[in-house]
């Protein structure tokens, strides 16, 4: 009979840790499905924001650690072109500034650096400050999380830092939403000037008062240039003027009206080798949201989700006719196909 009532016991007791369990077990699994189900958002002002913090504090790094002369550059290989794909401790550092700052804030998002570190930067956090320009441009819009891709550039013309020619470094970041370029900032360490711009929004940069439209100035690539000169003359005659220059952030920077130093006043911006995503994305943004353009070469809209990859080359103009350019520029192709 005791051990028949200890049986009972075992088996009551038993019953009641196996409820238990499963009530705890099927909690746990509806809270997590409730929480996979819940959409994550993030603000786009906030994100601008964040962005512009994020520009300034890798800026910081870039330029410490020129100042100290600390560079110690190396290759991170060749470009298709030959050219050497230099790396410094000035792209290293602001990239963990940078790219853990956001990481850290909105760990959700996707986060796209030119640089890769794994050692996380637990000290890079964000006071949710919204500086009072931005506060101008009115509320705040959510968009799904899971739309964002973010575009880093921790140390834009990195060989031209290497040769101390300061004025074309620039720090970027981009804000894609379903790939269409939002958010662009472009932040150039030495001068610490910030140009901003959120498309349909506003922005702290303008274009000029005036573009060359009959005959317009080139900017191109002083060290991955290619033939871009001669395909520039072809398209646009012998005598046109072609300005080279570092930087993708800079080469933007100079079809703009930026407050913080000289610039070439550019018309438009040509690149044919092969470029990344982070390098042109935020002037992608900051062109649309004053009404310009960046397209490849074919005039196709650049796609800033997938791959880091544009192989398509480089149009970017504003206050110019975009489509006269394009055109110029396929028949300039004939042309060098049919010399071939
Ligand atoms: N052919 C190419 N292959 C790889 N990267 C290229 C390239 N042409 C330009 N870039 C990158 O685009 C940015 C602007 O180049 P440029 O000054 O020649 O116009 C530079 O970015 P980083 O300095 O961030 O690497 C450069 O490395
Ligand atoms: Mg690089
Ligand atoms: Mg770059
Ligand atoms: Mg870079």
């Amino acid at each position: 009979m005791a051990t028949m009532g200890i049986r009972l016991r075992v088996a009551v007791f038993g019953l009641l840790m196996v409820g238990i369990i499963y009530y705890l077990y099927t909690g746990v699994i509806s809270r997590r499905i409730a929480t996979l189900r819940q959409r994550r958002t993030v603000d786009l002002r906030e994100l601008l924001a964040l962005s512009v913090e994020a520009a300034v504090r890798g800026g910081r790094e870039v330029k410490r650690i020129r100042e100290d002369n600390v560079l110690e550059e190396q290759s991170k290989g060749k470009t298709k072109e030959g050219a050497s794909e230099k790396l410094t401790l000035g792209d290293m550092n602001s990239h963990k500034k940078m790219y853990y700052l956001i990481k850290n804030t909105f760990p959700y998002l996707q986060v796209n650096s030119e640089e890769h570190d794994n050692t996380r930067e637990e000290t890079a956090v964000w006071d949710h400050l919204i500086p009072a320009d931005i506060q101008q441009i009115g509320d705040g819009k959510e968009v799904p999380a899971e739309d964002v891709t973010v575009w880093i550039d921790p140390l834009d013309a990195t060989q031209e830092y290497t040769e101390n020619l300061l004025k074309y470094v620039t720090t970027m970041v981009c804000v894609a939403v379903n790939g269409v370029p939002v958010i662009g900032v472009i932040h150039k360490p030495f001068t610490e000037y910030t140009a901003w711009a959120i498309v349909g929004w506003g922005s702290n940069v303008k274009a000029r008062a005036s573009y060359s439209e009959k005959s317009p100035q080139f900017i191109v690539s002083r060290s991955h240039a290619g033939k871009v000169n001669g395909f520039i003359q072809t398209a646009f005659g012998n005598n046109t003027v072609v300005h080279a220059a570092g930087g993708a952030g800079y080469k933007v920077l100079a079809l703009l009206d930026p407050t913080d130093e000289k610039y070439e006043k550019a018309d438009v911006y040509f690149h044919i080798t092969y470029i990344k995503k982070w390098d042109i994305c935020a002037g992608n943004a900051i062109l649309k949201a004053l009404g310009g353009h960046m397209t490849t070469l074919k005039g196709e809209e650049i796609d800033y989700s997938g791959s880091e990859a544009n192989n398509g080359g480089v149009l970017a103009s504003i206050s110019v006719d975009h489509q006269s350019l394009l055109a110029k520029v396929r028949s300039a192709e004939k042309q060098l196909a049919e010399i071939k």
